[in-house]
């Protein structure tokens, strides 16, 4: 799977073998390029197409369901070009709809798990698809033309492979400004993929009730101190809560931009500034307005002695899921911090559309 991820991101096909029986010859939509569409067209038995989910399709005007994968066909051809505007609304001039032909497909086709396959990729959710050539096997042709191949089975279980295989790699002791007393536990899974950080402050009993805090990787807010979003504020002031309650623990989980990654983020947030809220700038770009999962999160907690949890969050999701994974989030702990003057609209479609508790 990794190595597939990485094709993708180079702008090399993979093979895909779907649920439906049906297989795939993908290229991430937005590194696409002529020569790879050619490419797909010799390989593949029919013109390449391009798969978007549901949600993209919508934001392009077609009224389809938005859980959905839907492939879009282009009458006078798909040219990678006409891929890339189809697939980023950052992108071109935004009257490419009506160059598109579009059709739902059923949630469990192998275009769904391509556009998976692509978040994975932290790529746009958008594929160029051609089918196999009719009765070739999947692995066989992908070994035959030296190509990655998955099948879709790997692609839909990948998140929870992943956290099921997180390790413990290394520990070492980091005095923090507001807490000095505290260490660094880094995990990473089997796979080689996103390595998660505990950040244990005190002692905390295993076995108690520990005062923690999921945060989700925020460059922009974390590091650069951005006025956009609240996470600079909830990071240092998660450190120093838990410093002054004595112990407990923060995980700084690797899903920037809620999971869709630091450069899509970056895409939503021209989308914002374009007039759309921190949720439909998600969907526009196709994705769902959240992709975050909370398994690493509560696989890292469990391994490190704690069950149960007194939760600083405001996200009712964080704790929905959590319970899911077999963490008891005993209580919950508002964390809540003043806006900037530039983060207010962003605050309020959180409480408005996304249910958070403020
Ligand atoms: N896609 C997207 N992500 C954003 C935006 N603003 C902030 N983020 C990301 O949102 C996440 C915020 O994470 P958290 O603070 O842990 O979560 P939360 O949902 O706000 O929940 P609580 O703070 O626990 O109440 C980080 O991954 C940020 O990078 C945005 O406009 N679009
Ligand atoms: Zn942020």
């Amino acid at each position: 799977m990794d190595r597939a991820l990485s094709e993708l991101r180079r702008g090399e096909p993979v093979v895909l073998a779907g649920e439906d029986g049906r297989a795939l010859i993908v290229l991430a939509a937005e590194s696409a390029t002529n020569q790879g569409l050619n490419q797909l067209s010799s390989l593949g038995a029919g013109t390449p197409s391009l798969a978007v989910s549901g949600n993209r399709a919508r934001a392009l005007g077609f009224d389809l369901p938005a859980g959905q994968p839907v492939l879009l066909s282009a009458p006078g051809g798909l040219t990678a070009e006409l891929a890339r505007e189809l697939a980023d609304p950052t992108q071109g001039t935004g009257t490419d709809r009506p160059r598109a032909v579009a059709s739902a497909l059923s949630e469990n086709a192998a275009e769904a798990a391509a556009t998976l396959l692509a978040k994975l990729a932290r790529l746009l959710p958008a594929t160029v698809v051609a089918p196999l050539p009719k009765g070739q096997d999947a692995q066989a042709f992908a070994k035959r033309h030296d190509l990655m191949a998955v099948t879709a089975a790997q692609v839909c279980d990948y998140r929870r492979q992943s956290a099921s295989t997180l390790y413990r790699v290394v520990e070492a002791s980091v005095p923090l400004l507001d807490a000095e007393q505290t260490r660094i536990v880094a995990f990473r899974p089997s796979d080689g993929g996103p390595e998660h950080l505990a950040i244990v402050i005190g002692e905390p009993a295993p076995g108690e009730p520990v005062l923690a805090r999921l945060h989700s990787e925020c460059f922009t807010g974390d590091l650069l101190g951005s006025l956009r979003c609240d996470c600079g504020p909830q990071l240092r002031g998660a450190i120093q809560e838990i410093a002054t309650a004595g112990s407990g623990v923060l995980l700084y989980l690797a899903q920037e931009g809620r999971g869709i990654g630091l450069l899509n983020k970056l895409r939503a947030y021209r989308l914002q500034d374009g007039g759309l809220d921190t949720v439909d700038a998600n969907t526009a770009l196709g994705f769902d307005a959240d992709e975050r999962v909370y398994l690493p999160a509560a696989s890292m907690l469990k391994g490190l002695g704690f069950a149960r949890v007194r939760l600083l969050t405001n996200n009712p999701d964080k704790m929905a899921q959590l319970a899911r994974w077999g963490v008891e989030v005993v209580e919950r702990v508002p964390h809540v911090f003043p806006s900037n003057g530039h983060n207010e609209a962003y605050l309020r479609a959180k409480a408005e559309r996304s249910g958070h508790l403020f």
